[in-house]
């Protein structure tokens, strides 16, 4: 049985002060939560919430890891430094960062090796655009993405990581997958791993995102091949997203 999921992601959002009070917030709600629950803040605010947060049961994740373990990359961040600031998750390949930082899947699969070799679960990102779906190539580019870190990786190594599906035409625009369409790709990328290696196939847990929402959240968390969500918008707000956390 798999144990459902749900990330907060709360991109380039808040200020100190209104990060700390969020990340009170849910914490102290999720006593009534079943489900494993952690947030992926900004860099910067990352030291304050590891202390507040310290003993509570929601965990700490990064919107991204450097793809290099040390040295002369101005402006990056490596695996060790996110370790010490207690973070347990860090997304890879995002849409954002494939898009406007130009994130390739080499560089991703690099980013998801440096993330594991500190002892980091990557949350690998993954979906298509709205074109490559209206050109049928949903399946295409989800076979790249995820033989990109299987080629570098090794597919044992799923065995410490979470999928996050996320269709760029469902990120922040309103626009969520039914229930079926997520289902449809979810099913598609266990079916995938099941391919290389059947008991990681079965235990991995896949996250859906893309304007999940306190109203959508059920339905699509009902589906069996969705085991919780990587939720943006709605993040960022407590009680939504507490929300959200018990429609598992
Ligand atoms: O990108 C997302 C989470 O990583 C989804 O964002 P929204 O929930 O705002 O659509």
């Amino acid at each position: 049985m798999r144990k459902s999921l749900v990330v907060g992601n709360w991109k380039m959002n808040g200020t100190l002060a209104s990060a700390e009070a969020l990340a009170l917030g849910v914490a102290a709600g999720l006593s009534s939560s079943s489900a494993d629950v952690a947030v992926c803040a900004p860099y910067v605010f990352l030291p304050r919430l590891h202390e507040i947060l310290k003993d509570t049961k929601l965990a700490l994740g990064a919107q991204n890891i450097a793809d290099k373990e040390s040295g002369a990359f101005t402006g990056e961040i490596s695996a060790t430094m996110l370790s010490e600031m207690g973070c347990k998750y860090a997304l890879v390949g995002h849409s954002e960062r494939r898009t406007y930082y130009g994130d390739s899947n080499a560089s991703v699969a690099a980013r998801f090796c440096q993330a594991q070799s500190k002892g980091i679960v990557p949350i690998l990102c993954i979906g298509e655009t709205l074109e490559q779906r209206e050109q049928d190539q949903t399946f295409a580019v989800i076979d790249e993405q995820l033989q990109a870190v299987i080629d570098l990786a090794g597919i044992a190594a799923f065995a410490g990581a979470v999928i996050a599906y996320e269709p760029v035409w469902a990120i922040g625009t309103g626009r969520t997958a039914t229930d079926d369409q997520a289902q449809e790709v979810h099913y598609y990328i266990r079916q995938y791993l099941a391919s290389k290696d059947q008991s990681i196939a079965d235990n991995m847990q896949i996250l859906y995102g893309g304007s999940a929402k306190p109203d959508n959240a059920k339905g699509l968390f009902a589906m069996p091949d969705i085991d919780g969500g990587l939720i943006g918008g709605a993040s960022l707000d407590a009680d939504s997203f507490l929300q959200i956390c018990r429609s598992v």
